[in-house]
């Protein structure tokens, strides 16, 4: 028997998904495994930024500033969601930008991944590449972010938990709440 953490999913679907919420919330790992149960492609906008502008996030953001980063960062997403059905793991601030947010909701399906402050250090402590963290207390800097970006993250299609056990659970979960989402056309 195929293991189920490489069954494909029947689901079809017919618009992009795009995966928004804070750093170290599993956009990257779980939108990898999204994308594969569903046999699209996978993008990672941080990543595909690194290549368009050849060089590593960190250093876009100390060469160029956060708004040169931002406004290129809508560019690579608008290109991506020019295309065919895929799953996109955006920046963590990303859907903070109206442009990017409208670009978002008009072409895609978006996913907030949503996970607790104590989760979000932990898993944020793996890597240290995370411009934004650099500079201060990375669990004082994550709880304002949380606090000032829930709000907006509200604003995307679909809120699933990526708490803690196996990636897989989430997937699932955000595969249970697009089948529906699809059907329906909303569900919270
Ligand atoms: N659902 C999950 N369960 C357990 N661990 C997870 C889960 N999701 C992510 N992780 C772990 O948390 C860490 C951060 O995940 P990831 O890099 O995917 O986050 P991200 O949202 O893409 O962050 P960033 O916005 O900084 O790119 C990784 O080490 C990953 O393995
Ligand atoms: O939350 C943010 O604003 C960011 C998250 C990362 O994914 C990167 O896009 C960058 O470090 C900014
Ligand atoms: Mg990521």
């Amino acid at each position: 028997m195929i293991p189920s953490l490489t069954r494909p999913s029947s689901l079809r679907i017919n618009r992009p998904i795009v995966l928004v919420g804070l750093m170290g919330v599993g956009k990257t790992t779980v939108g990898r495994r999204l994308a594969s149960k569903l046999r699209v492609p996978f993008y990672d906008a941080d990543e595909e930024i690194e290549k368009a502008a050849n060089m590593r996030i960190s250093e876009f953001f100390e060469t160029y500033g956060e708004p040169a980063f931002r406004d290129g960062e809508r560019k690579v997403i608008e290109r991506l969601l020019s295309g065919p059905p895929h799953v996109l793991a955006t920046g963590g601030g990303a859907f903070m930008n109206d442009e990017t947010r409208a670009l978002v909701k008009e072409k895609a399906i978006s996913v907030w991944l949503r996970a607790d402050l104590d989760l979000l250090v932990k898993r944020t402590a793996l890597r240290n590449t995370r411009p934004l963290l650099q500079n201060g207390d990375p669990r004082e800097i994550l709880e304002n972010l949380l606090k000032e970006r829930a709000p907006t993250y509200a604003k995307a299609d679909l809120a699933v938990d990526s708490m803690e056990g196996p990636h897989n659970r989430t997937v699932d979960r955000i595969l249970k709440k697009l089948a529906v989402f699809q059907r329906r056309g909303s569900n919270k």
